[in-house]
């Protein structure tokens, strides 16, 4: 029961709101009298009809009959509210709710300060289902619906006690029939909503190609390829290869609801039948009998399923999910505890270091050596593919080594709190975020909560070359970067690759010591690039950089040039030093040099 998805809900709902929990139970008890009342009220009027007719309404028979009626309307008046009680409720429970869960998903996936367990099939299936993305419920709406449901039920209970009032038997027994249904039933719906969940990863794959179509980046190039029927169609067919397993399954379950059906069916015609056979031979009243007639459809709500029911199961199929989000660990780098109050002052030194995809066959550096001078920038360059991206995952510690140590300051980086280092190094990604935000959020991230500086946020404007970006905006740093918000405004590519050199500036402004460069200029102009290679110097000079570029023209500023190679450093030397060793590095500098023009490449 402590472990049950229901029980769970409710906790949820009693610990983020107690009030909004007691109105919803207060809301199901009403939920499970008025209804029944209304019928008997009604059923007892026209009860009291035909002692009424023969000495007319002013008699007191006919007062009788007349109170009953008022009461009936009074009682129907009262329960028309139920609708507009419930949905105000519903919407404030859900609204918590659905606060809380987010938040919960949120710190859940964030916890970790590795990102592997993003990459995860399984994690990601668990997000989609605590999401209620598979079957679009939304799991936040659980707990009204179930105390719903159980005003629903305890309203069935109700009416087949007041059946039991005519025949002790027949309310028993219909009470007996839907007790004894209720485990096959809420099999039936529970299977039903598990072959979803067992087929989640194919309806991942399904609902991402039905979203490509409405999604502003890839619908760019879902119009201009025409892609998209094909997108409607792998859509369809992906959502039919996931279900298709469950099919049997499906007509299995369908089957025995039909069995179970026509059992309840057989029921309910012998208990009306008992009642016409009282009713013809006056041994019932008619009042009894309205009453007891509207009580036989009333007891339904004891047992029986509907498409409540489905979406009910769906939601709390949700909850183990999202609380095996909350309580797994994930494959996290591991955390130490050593102090990491000073910046790193000293050198950086991969120690034999090898990495592997999780799920991959083959290492992507196997046993790579290499030594990050403090205070200097070393460049690393490499074919497509060669692991450089991997190595800086490796160094912000978003993944372990698989072997091998990093060492920073003598201190290996394992015994350092993952946080507290991912605070030391700021990195402009090769596939950088474009956030949603303001000039000035993207590139001082003033999210942490720390006051931003104007001097400051002007210094790594003009240092990224973003200034005159920056004084051209709309509302200057004020203004939303992103087209999709009232007065928001979008960059180009390289205009937003300034922004993103501005937020890693900024980061070492307020503290970071290594600075990571992933292609800094790929998306650059040339006059751009130019600028930015005569201001590299002012650019990484003091931290320890880190610039993984193709174009030598960057990459030939850094003090020295590491040249990753088969998994493992084959070059190390500056510019200079390697072109004279007619290595890997000269080879590719010169063909370079030869393609695309010496006069920007032998500056
Ligand atoms: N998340 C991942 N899961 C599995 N394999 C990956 C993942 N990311 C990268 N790889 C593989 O690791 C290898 C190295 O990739 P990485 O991105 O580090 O190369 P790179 O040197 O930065 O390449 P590029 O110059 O194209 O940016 C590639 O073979 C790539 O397919």
């Amino acid at each position: 029961m402590r472990s049950s998805p229901r029980y769970r809900v409710i906790r949820m709902l009693a610990s983020a709101a107690p009030g909004l929990l007691a109105a919803a139970l207060v809301f199901m008890i009403v939920e499970a009298l008025l209804p029944n009342l209304v019928l008997i009220a009604m059923g007892r009027t026209v009860g009291d009809i035909p002692a009424a007719l023969a000495p007319g309404l002013g008699s007191p028979a006919g007062h009788r009959m007349l109170l009953q009626l008022v009461v009936a309307g009074a009682l129907y008046a009262v329960s028309l509210l139920r609708g507009p009680a419930e949905d105000a409720l519903n919407a404030m429970v859900q609204g918590r709710m659905s606060v809380v869960s987010r938040r919960r998903l949120v710190e859940a996936v964030s916890a970790p300060a590795g990102i592997a367990h993003l990459e995860d099939p399984a994690v990601l299936d668990r997000l989609s289902s605590a999401q209620g993305e598979l079957l679009n419920h939304e799991p936040s709406g659980a707990a009204m619906t179930l105390i719903g449901r159980a005003g629903d039920r305890l309203s069935g209970v109700l009416a087949c006690a007041v059946l039991a009032t005519f025949h002790w038997w027949l309310g028993l027994g219909v009470l007996a029939m839907w007790l004894v249904l209720r485990r096959p039933l809420r099999e039936l719906v529970r299977s039903r909503v598990g072959t979803f969940r067992r087929a989640t990863e194919a309806l991942r794959r399904s609902w991402y190609f039905g979203g490509l179509a409405w999604r502003p980046a890839p619908a760019k190039e879902v119009r201009v390829f025409g892609l998209g029927d094909w997108l409607v169609g792998n859509h369809r067919s992906l959502y039919a290869e996931a279900m298709r397993p469950s099919w049997t399954e499906i007509e299995r379950l369908n089957r025995r609801i039909a069995l179970l059906s026509a059992a309840v069916l057989a029921a309910y015609a012998t208990s009306t039948a008992t009642l016409g056979w009282a009713a013809y031979h006056h041994t019932i009243t008619l009042g009894a009998l309205v009453v007891m007639l509207t009580m036989l459809p009333a007891s339904m709500q004891a047992g029986s399923v509907n498409a409540t029911d489905f979406a009910l199961e769906s939601m709390l199929s949700s909850v183990p999910d999202l609380d095996a989000l909350t309580a797994e660990p994930t494959a996290e780098p591991a955390t130490g505890d050593a102090p990491v109050a000073e910046p790193p002052r000293g050198d950086i030194t991969f120690e034999a270091v090898s990495f592997r995809y999780p799920g991959t066959g083959h290492d992507v550096l196997g046993g790579l050596d290499l030594v990050l001078e403090a205070g200097r920038s070393t460049a690393v360059v490499g074919v497509n593919g060669a692991g450089k991206t991997t190595l800086v995952t490796l160094l912000a510690r978003l993944r372990d080594p698989t072997a091998g140590r990093i060492l920073v300051d003598g201190v290996p980086l394992a015994d350092l709190p993952a946080r507290a280092w991912q605070r030391q190094v700021a990195v402009v990604y090769q596939d950088f975020t474009r956030f949603p935000l303001t000039a000035r959020e993207n590139v001082a991230l003033d999210l942490l909560g720390e006051p931003v500086d104007q001097e400051t946020l002007m210094r790594v404007a003009r240092r990224a070359g973003a200034a005159d970006l920056m004084a051209g905006l709309r509302d200057g740093w004020e203004t939303v970067l992103s087209a999709q918000y009232e007065g928001g405004q979008d960059l180009s590519g390289g205009q937003w690759q300034r922004v993103a050199l501005a937020r890693a500036l900024y980061a070492v402004e307020r503290g970071a010591r290594i600075l990571v460069l992933d292609e800094p200029t790929a998306q650059l102009d040339v006059r751009a690039e130019a600028r930015f290679y005569d201001r590299f110097l002012e650019i990484t000079g003091g931290v320890t950089s880190v610039v993984i570029s193709h174009r030598f023209s960057t990459v030939r500023r850094a003090d020295r040039i590491a040249v990753l190679d088969g998994g493992r450093v084959t070059e190390l030397g500056d510019h200079e030093e390697l072109v004279r060793a007619g290595g890997t590095y000269a080879e590719m500098f010169e063909l370079q040099v030869s393609r695309f023009g010496p006069k920007e490449e032998r500056r």
